[in-house]
């Protein structure tokens, strides 16, 4: 595959920045890629796994001669790693970040994008409970998708340079509204992992109770929230308060249908458990014959091993 960008730089070098450069070494999609992440230990572990071409103890000599700068940190800081690195951006390159919310980032990063630089906001939406730089595989965004959000008026070049980046690391890419996005995956993945986290947090209190039963005998759908609840705190935290009114509206919803489902035990009234029952299955084997179900495989547990 042809080099789309001659130097790209990661900044914040966890899950998601070591799957890039994995994925990018992967394609030749890149001439240099450099690296920058805020403590010694990661720069440590990252020089020492060869992830990126060159680590910089400094965030603006990694982004100085950078084509792509990808911000790979928290949703939560996104704004102010922009505001640092701001005056080291060159004039005509692309910024980009991978965060899970973009309403938020997008007004968070723009007022620090000098005239010039494009920022086009994406997010590829794969991912793993891991987190840091050993946790990165080339293969995760594999048949994934990744939504980009350029704001209006964006050029259309850099777009498309992006989406080659991305559909080079082997991702399927469309470009959505902010909004609509963030409501988007406040279904799909917001508030499921806020769910899975209270499930474990009652399971917990529960286990106390019993002494260890719970998690002795915990069968597999409770073990896998068990794996979606062991997710980066830091990341899931910023996630929740910067889709604060999406994520919200979904679980007002959620608990509106927890309580009809809660009376219909009650009531005993298995008609109604069927028949949502069997709506909800369906949407699983829907999902299964359109060929979406397409699970991780159990990589990233080793660090560049699969480079
Ligand atoms: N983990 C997932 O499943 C997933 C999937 C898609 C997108 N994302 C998004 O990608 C981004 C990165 O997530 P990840 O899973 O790679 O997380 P991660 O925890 O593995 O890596 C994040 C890195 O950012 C660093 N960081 C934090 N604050 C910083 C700051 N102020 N300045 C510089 N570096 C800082 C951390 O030290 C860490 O090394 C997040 O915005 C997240 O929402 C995550
Ligand atoms: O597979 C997982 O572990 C994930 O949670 C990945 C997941 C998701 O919810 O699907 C998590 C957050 C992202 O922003 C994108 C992907």
């Amino acid at each position: 595959m042809a080099k789309i960008y001659d130097r790209v730089a990661l900044i914040g070098l966890g899950l998601i920045a070591s799957s890039m450069f994995w994925a990018m070494k992967r394609g030749g999609l890149a001439g240099e890629i450099t690296g920058y992440a805020r403590s010694d230990e990661t720069r440590r572990t990252a020089r020492e796994i060869g992830l990126c071409d060159v680590v910089y103890d400094d965030i603006n000599d990694a982004v100085r001669d950078a084509d792509l700068i990808v911000l790979c940190v928290p949703v939560g800081v996104m704004g102010e790693v922009m505001a640092q690195i701001a005056d080291a951006v060159k004039p005509g390159a692309t910024v980009t970040d991978v965060g899970s919310v973009k309403r938020d980032v997008i007004d968070k990063v723009m007022p620090h994008i000098p005239e010039g630089v494009h920022f086009i906001a994406g997010h590829p939406l794969a991912g793993t409970e891991h987190s840091g730089p050993r946790s990165g595989f080339a293969e995760l965004f594999d048949n994934r998708w990744c939504l980009l959000v350029p704001p209006s008026g964006t050029a259309p070049e850099p777009v498309a340079k992006l989406r080659s980046l991305w559909e080079g690391m082997g991702s399927n890419v469309e470009e959505m509204d902010a909004d609509h996005h963030d409501l988007v995956l406040a279904v799909t993945s917001h508030a499921p992992h806020l769910i899975a986290y209270t499930m474990v947090g009652v399971a917990d209190d529960l286990g106390r109770v019993t002494d260890g039963e719970v998690i002795k005998y915990s069968a597999a759908g409770f073990r896998d929230f068990t794996r979606i609840a062991a997710s980066d705190p830091t990341m899931w935290r910023d996630v929740f308060l910067s889709n604060k009114d999406a994520t919200l509206e979904i679980l007002g919803r959620f608990t509106e249908e927890l309580f009809a489902l809660q009376r219909a035990i009650r009531q005993g009234d298995g008609a109604h458990l069927h028949d949502y029952f069997t709506r909800t299955r369906a949407i699983r084997r829907g999902i299964i014959e359109a060929g979406q179900d397409t699970e991780a495989p159990d990589f990233g547990r080793g660090g560049n091993a699969r480079k």
